[in-house]
């Protein structure tokens, strides 16, 4: 696996796909700078070895060349991260790009236009790509987050640099730290999946029943599990056609000797809303009119024995509509539960938007082993795939 260890980048160009596909509000400035942080380690040993840095981003699914979605916006976040003036041109190819590209000297950075304002960048065009790849010397991959994508800067332009490629540190850290899950974990080993719908999570599922001795399943898809199992859940979020599907899941754990733990009971609401009147009711028997919004005490109380005793943790998905103060407590009791499983000597990983978002919304975000950048592209791991962006580096 190359990493930027594996080249010298004095007087080199680098052309770093980041990942700064990053919040902004009403006002374009940048909510939540954790993915542009998370790249400054990549960018920082390249200019101190005396390289250059050409950035290269998506910023949103624009439809053309978007303002809203400019990378313009993200340009003084980027600049004050980075401790260094950081240049941009307002096209990622064609001659301005080119000329700041060559103009560039070691110490400076370049940030190009939003890849995505060009069809061929999804299209995985290869034109589009060379284009691309003219204006560095050494590409360097350090966007997990859209290392599933089989874009043209993310796949199509490594094949530019037969021997000049590389994983940057994030992405390098984010393999390792999946690594750590999926391939060389300590036992026991949990994978807690909350999260709204089976639909969205049972390949996950199917793939790690191999890897696991326990798994954690809480939010919204308790109620498949329990309603096919003959429980009543009242108006619980549930999936009726995949019944059968959660059915097979607890016949294959069971074969396989991983232990399920489903909340036994829940805190149930008689509406969406954080304002709603709530009850504690066994899982089982929600009444007519009531829904499972969070998990109940005896179900935490399960949960926390077993990840006190877990040496590896996945979180992947909130327990409960975390969003609503009302149904956050079990979001928030799971993640101190595993924070003191860490602080014990577990290793923990985190991922997946709401997940991650939870976690930094209640101050935990430096309490895990580690969080995260991707959401999708953490998912597609965890069900097995091979990234396309991660094959093209590897190729
Ligand atoms: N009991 C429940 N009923 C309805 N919705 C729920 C329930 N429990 C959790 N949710 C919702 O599930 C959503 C998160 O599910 P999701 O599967 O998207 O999580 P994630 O994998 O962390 O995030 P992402 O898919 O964005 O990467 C939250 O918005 C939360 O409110
Ligand atoms: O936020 C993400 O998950 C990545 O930046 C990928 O974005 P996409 O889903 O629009 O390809």
């Amino acid at each position: 696996m190359k990493t930027l260890n594996n080249f010298d980048f004095n007087a080199k160009k680098a052309i770093i796909r980041v990942d700064f596909n990053v919040p902004l509000d009403e006002n374009f400035n940048v909510t939540d700078a954790t993915r542009i942080e998370a790249a400054k380690p990549t960018i920082d040993a390249i200019l101190a070895q005396g390289g250059s840095v050409i950035l290269m981003s998506h910023l949103g699914r624009p439809k053309g060349a978007e303002d809203k979605y400019s990378l313009k916006h993200i340009l003084k976040t980027t600049s004050e991260i980075l401790g260094v003036p950081v240049q941009f041109a307002s096209n990622c190819v064609g001659e301005e790009a080119q000329n700041a590209a060559k103009n560039l000297l070691p110490g400076q950075v370049l940030l190009l236009e939003n890849l995505r304002f060009h069809d061929e960048e999804e299209a995985g065009d290869v034109a589009f790509a060379k284009e691309l790849a003219s204006l560095g010397d050494i590409y360097v991959n350090d966007a997990f987050g859209t290392a599933h994508r089989a874009h043209a800067s993310t796949t199509i332009i490594a094949q530019f640099f037969p021997t000049s490629k590389c994983f940057g540190t994030l992405l390098a850290k984010e393999i390792e730290s999946l690594n750590k899950v999926l391939k060389n974990s300590e036992k026991p080993v949990t994978a807690v999946l909350g999260g709204s719908k089976v639909s969205s999570k049972i390949t996950v599922i199917e793939n790690i029943l191999d890897k696991v001795d326990h798994m954690i399943i809480g939010g919204g898809m308790t109620f498949t599990f329990v309603k096919a199992l003959g429980g009543k859940v009242g108006n619980s979020i549930c999936e009726d056609d995949k019944q059968e599907l959660a059915l097979e899941i607890l016949r294959l754990a069971k074969e396989k000797g991983v232990q399920i733990h489903i909340p036994v009971d829940v805190i149930a609401a008689n509406d969406f809303s954080n304002t709603a009147d709530t009850q504690i009711v066994n899982v089982n028997e929600i009444p007519d009119g009531w829904q499972g919004l969070d998990a109940g005490p005896k179900s935490l109380e399960n949960f926390e024995k077993v990840i006190m005793e877990s040496k590896t943790i996945l979180w992947n998905g909130p327990l409960g509509v975390f969003e609503m103060e009302s149904f956050a407590k079990g979001t928030i009791a799971l993640g101190n539960y595993i924070a003191a499983s860490t602080q014990n000597g577990a290793f923990s990983l985190v991922g997946g938007g709401d997940s991650v978002a939870a976690v930094k919304q209640f101050g935990l975000e430096e309490k895990m082993s580690y969080v995260s950048t991707g959401g999708g592209a953490m998912l597609e791991m965890l069900e097995g795939k091979v990234l396309p962006g991660i094959a093209a580096i590897l190729d």
